[in-house]
This record gives structure tokens, sequence and C-alpha cells, in this order.
């Protein structure tokens, strides 16, 4: 028989979708939400003897989110911090482990009275994110939106790079840069208005995203960092993922027509794929919490 030991392991409800309506007044509130539970500790005798008495069972961590939505949900992070304390709390065994969120946006429907008590449409693509990682007595949060589309129409260039064999890309001072954000940022604290930090933050970023002339969007991913970083002590780290969503200008002229940075080809594939890390000086470059966030370098 071949000696084998468990390595790094965890398990629980993926993808729970809960809908927690408030509708303590006419005016009602809706949060929707993507929670994901995941439990670390002790588990080796499932895994190695058939013995499930330390496993708490999928089922049941996808009923605990459904039960503690009874209570309200009042922020994603908020709510993963309730989870995470829960389950570590209630069994010995449970030593850590990751609850993470995707929120989704709804807007009220402006009605025919202003905007609508009950009636709500989706908020394009953003989605809001929220990670909460538990290792024993640490605990941390993680936040984040994904799929933010931004774009700016002038005031971004890219020139300057490279010249070589294979280089035709035409240097250019005037142009679209267009992308859809992923960020996430980690909070080096726990006690906050998560509501009110993510508003702000997100509001940081499209003015980080606006404000200078971009000579990349390498350039301006740093000038969105720093304004969150600036404003935020709460907030060590920020990293993003950002496709470059690239805007050709349509050659017209065997139209006999001129294009002076009017009509444009939006390509949806390949792009610039931009990633980055920004961190207050000091601060772990690796951080234990990142572990299982995919898609960020
Ligand atoms: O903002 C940009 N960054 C790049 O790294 C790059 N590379 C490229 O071809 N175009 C761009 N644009």
């Amino acid at each position: 028989m071949t000696d084998i030991i468990l390595g790094k392991n965890q398990y629980g409800k993926a993808e729970v979708r809960v809908v927690r309506i408030t509708r303590d007044t006419a005016r009602h509130e809706i949060e929707d939400l993507n929670v994901t539970s995941q439990l670390r500790g002790d588990f080796a005798s499932a895994h190695f003897d058939g013995n499930n008495e330390h496993v708490v069972a999928t089922d049941t961590q996808k009923n605990t989110v459904y039960a503690f939505a009874k209570d309200g949900v009042g922020s994603p992070e908020e709510f993963l911090l309730r989870l995470g304390r829960h389950f570590t709390g209630e069994f010995d065994w449970v030593t850590g482990g990751r609850w993470e969120a995707e929120q989704y946006t709804w807007q009220r429907i402006e009605g025919d009275e202003g905007p609508h008590d009950h009636a709500f449409v989706a908020g394009g693509t953003e989605t809001r994110t929220a990670l909460v990682q538990i290792d024993g007595d640490d605990t941390t949060v993680i936040a984040g939106l994904q799929d933010l589309k931004v774009l700016k129409s002038t005031q971004s260039g890219f020139v300057g790079y490279p010249k070589e064999k294979y280089t035709t890309l035409p240097e250019t001072e005037d142009r679209i840069l267009a992308t859809s954000v992923t960020a996430k940022w980690r909070y080096n604290r726990n006690d906050l208005d998560f509501n009110e930090v993510f508003a702000d933050v997100r509001s940081r970023l499209l003015a980080g995203f606006s404000r200078n002339y971009s000579y990349a969007l390498q350039h301006t991913l740093k000038e969105m960092a720093e304004a969150v970083l600036e404003a935020h002590p709460e907030i060590d780290e920020i990293r993003f993922s950002t496709p470059n969503s690239h805007h050709f200008v349509v050659d017209l002229s065997p139209f006999g027509l001129e294009n002076p940075n009017e009509v444009f080809f939006a390509a949806d594939r390949p792009y610039g794929l931009i990633e980055a890390s920004f961190l207050r000086e000091g601060a772990d470059t690796d951080h234990w919490s990142w572990s299982g966030s995919a898609g960020f370098c």
C-alpha cells in the first residue's frame, strides 16, 4: 500500500442564490447574492475512514445562508463575516474557511411618481464581490467589483513602445480607452461600514479612470489605485484585471470619407489583458488571503 497523506482541502456549498427583500415599509429593498461557503479544518477521518462526524453537510451550509438572510444581509462583507464566525465558532474542528459572494446590482425603476417602491431594473454588467478568509485567529476581508465597463473617448494615447520586426501598431496620442474593470481590495480592518467604503472606492476608481491623460491602461490603473489608497488607510492593497477593449478607427477612405476618430470597430477579441496590484509601502505583497482567487496575477 502506498502511504497517502491528506493535503490542502476545503469543502462547502457553492453559489447559493439568495434574494432578500426587506419589506418593513411599502418601499422595499432588494439584496441579491450568490454565496459560496467552504470550510477548512480537521476532515481527515472523512477522507480516510469514511467517518463523517466532522462533516458539516454542504446542505446544512446552504440552509445556514438562507436562515441568516432572514436576519438581513446588511452588506455582503458583514454577511460573510457572520457565516464565517458561525461555522468556526460552532464546530471546534472547523479552524477556518473561505466565504465568497457576488452581489448583483438592482436599481429602482423610475416610475410615474419617482423611484418605484418595489420594481427594479438590473444595473448593467457590474457585480459587487466580497471574500472573507478565516485562518485560526486571522480574519481578512477582500472587497471588489467585476465587469464595471468604462470608456473615455479621448485623453488616451499609446506611444514609445519598442518597434521591432513584428510591430505594426501605429503610435497614437488620441484613442479610445475602454475596459471592463475587475478590482479587488484587501482591508486591514473588519470593523467598517462596508457599504459606505464600497461606494466611495467605486466612485474614486471612476474618478481615477477619468481624471488625467492616459499613457497606457497600465498608467491609468496606477491612477485609480492611488485615488483609492490615498483616501482609504483601511485598504492595504488593490488588484486589477482589466481587458483593453480595443477600438480601431475604420478606414473610410475607400468611400471618399475622412474619419477623424469618429467611427470605430469595437473588437471583442483578442484583447490586451492588463493585470496589476498596488500596495501601500510595507504591505505584504503575497498575503495568504488571496489564495483561491483566480484571475489575478
Ligand atoms: O494601454 C495599452 N497597454 C499596452 O500594453 C498595450 N499594448 C498594445 O498593443 N496596446 C496597448 N495599450
